[in-house]
């Protein structure tokens, strides 16, 4: 095979079998997508957003070797600022054609279409931790896995005499369930909004994708919702929780006591922000254990000066900002100025006082890691530890980024 074998182009309806098939054993599928999974996937992009890239050079005629796709997003930026964005996904190459360059031609072709469409930033949730930072994308959001045992979890707040906490009807759900969320997402940084398409796919709650385990259960509070399944572990009832939303901490109290008066169920899973104040709120701060810290989104700047005034810091700061990008050269210098919360970003010759790669930037820009994380793993250089102290002030968030949303 040689790269004139390879034709790269958008996809079109005849594809979309040989997508659904390459898909599932690249993902290590048991059964591919059925029908009403693959309208899902369809019903949030268009065929026009899909890349393919056909291998001509075998024995059997043309063969599906590569696909990626991007869904058209909207992000939550520190300060509010809702970003539209694309948002890469189910990439895979087959087996039979890994390691000759072909996600790197299909990556290159969708920034190409980005910077066309002067697109500021991107997103991702990884398979693999080591395959994107070489594409400038960075992790931005984390959230931890906790199991939490029932026996011991108490919290420190004796019952209130009334909880507004009712189970909801799927009509309910449908009415009340996506404005919660929206309020949400305004607040936190990194929350990912969602638009019709992706809660109908949410609300069908397809049995292909319940995985042995109930449909889902809804709790609805006026500020707030969780819907959780049932599955059944080695004889043992679990709650899984499957999204936890609260917009104000009596919202995230009441619906945790539910959850954890889940008598039969000796255990509730959930995957919570890594600051989440579950823990504190409980008498034994054990009740809960983490098993596991996990990045959830990948974030890449593209544009840089459009991104640092896109969002608001919390201190004044001045700083001559080096970024490196070695994949798309949008790198340089530039003079950052935030005051009063916004910035001015401007290319400027004036010497670096901070330096950094822009998968760095991508990083810390929503909050989820500090500059001095990055600069204790010689991973970002700054003038002197003023600089330093000023810069991570000025990128901290009153929260930790949290998506909420896998795709
Ligand atoms: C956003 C998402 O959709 S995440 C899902 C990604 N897909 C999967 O994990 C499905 C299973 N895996 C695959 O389909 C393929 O192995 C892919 C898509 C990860 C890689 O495709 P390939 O065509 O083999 O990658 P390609 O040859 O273009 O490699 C590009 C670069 O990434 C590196 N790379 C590729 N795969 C990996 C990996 N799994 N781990 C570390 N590095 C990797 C290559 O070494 C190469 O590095 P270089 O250009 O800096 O020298």
């Amino acid at each position: 095979m040689t790269d004139t074998d390879l034709t790269l182009r958008r996809a079109t309806d005849a594809d979309w079998p040989a997508i659904i098939a390459a898909d599932a054993r690249a993902f290590a599928f048991i059964h591919p997508l059925d029908a009403e999974a693959e309208a899902d996937i369809r019903s949030k992009l268009r065929d026009s957003d899909v890349v393919v890239v056909y291998d001509d050079s075998g024995p059997h005629g043309s063969v599906l070797a590569g696909v990626a796709m991007f869904y058209r997003m909207t992000l939550t930026l520190p300060g509010g600022t809702r970003a539209d964005l694309p948002g890469l996904s189910w990439v895979s190459v087959a087996a039979t054609h890994r390691r000759r360059g072909i996600l790197r031609m299909m990556i290159t072709e969708l920034f190409d279409q980005w910077e066309r469409e002067e697109s500021v930033f991107s997103i991702l949730t990884a398979s693999e931790a080591t395959i994107y930072e070489r594409f400038g994308y960075g992790p931005a959001c984390f959230e931890q896995s906790a199991s939490i045992d029932l026996t011991k979890a108490e919290l420190r707040d004796p019952p209130p005499s009334y909880s507004p906490v009712r189970f909801a009807t799927d009509e309910q759900v449908r009415e009340l369930v996506p404005d919660l969320h929206d309020r949400w997402a305004s607040m936190n940084p990194g929350a990912i909004v969602r638009s019709r398409v992706w809660w109908n796919m949410i609300f069908a709650d397809r049995e292909m994708l319940r995985d042995g385990r109930s449909a889902l259960h809804y709790l609805v509070h006026p500020d707030g919702y969780a819907s959780y399944r049932i599955n059944h572990v080695d004889g043992e009832s679990r709650a899984e929780v499957s999204e936890f939303v609260a917009i104000t901490d009596t919202a995230h109290t009441d619906l945790w006591r539910v959850l954890l008066g889940l008598d039969l169920t000796p255990t509730v899973t959930a995957s919570i922000p890594v600051d989440d104040p579950l823990p504190m709120k409980l008498t034994n701060l054990r009740a809960p254990t983490v098993t596991a810290i996990k990045d959830s989104m990948w974030l890449r700047i593209i544009d840089i000066p459009a991104a640092l005034e896109a969002r608001t810091y919390s201190e004044d700061f001045d700083a001559v900002l080096e970024v490196t990008d070695t994949f798309r050269g949008n790198g340089g210098r530039f003079a950052l100025s935030v005051r009063d919360g916004q910035a001015t970003a401007t290319p400027t010759e004036e010497p670096a006082t901070v330096r950094m790669d822009v998968s760095v930037l991508g990083s810390i820009y929503l909050g989820g890691y500090r500059a001095t994380e990055f600069a204790a793993a010689d991973r970002l250089w700054a003038a002197d530890h003023t600089t330093l102290c000023d810069l991570d002030q000025a990128f901290l968030t009153d929260r930790k980024p949290f998506s909420g949303t896998f795709f």
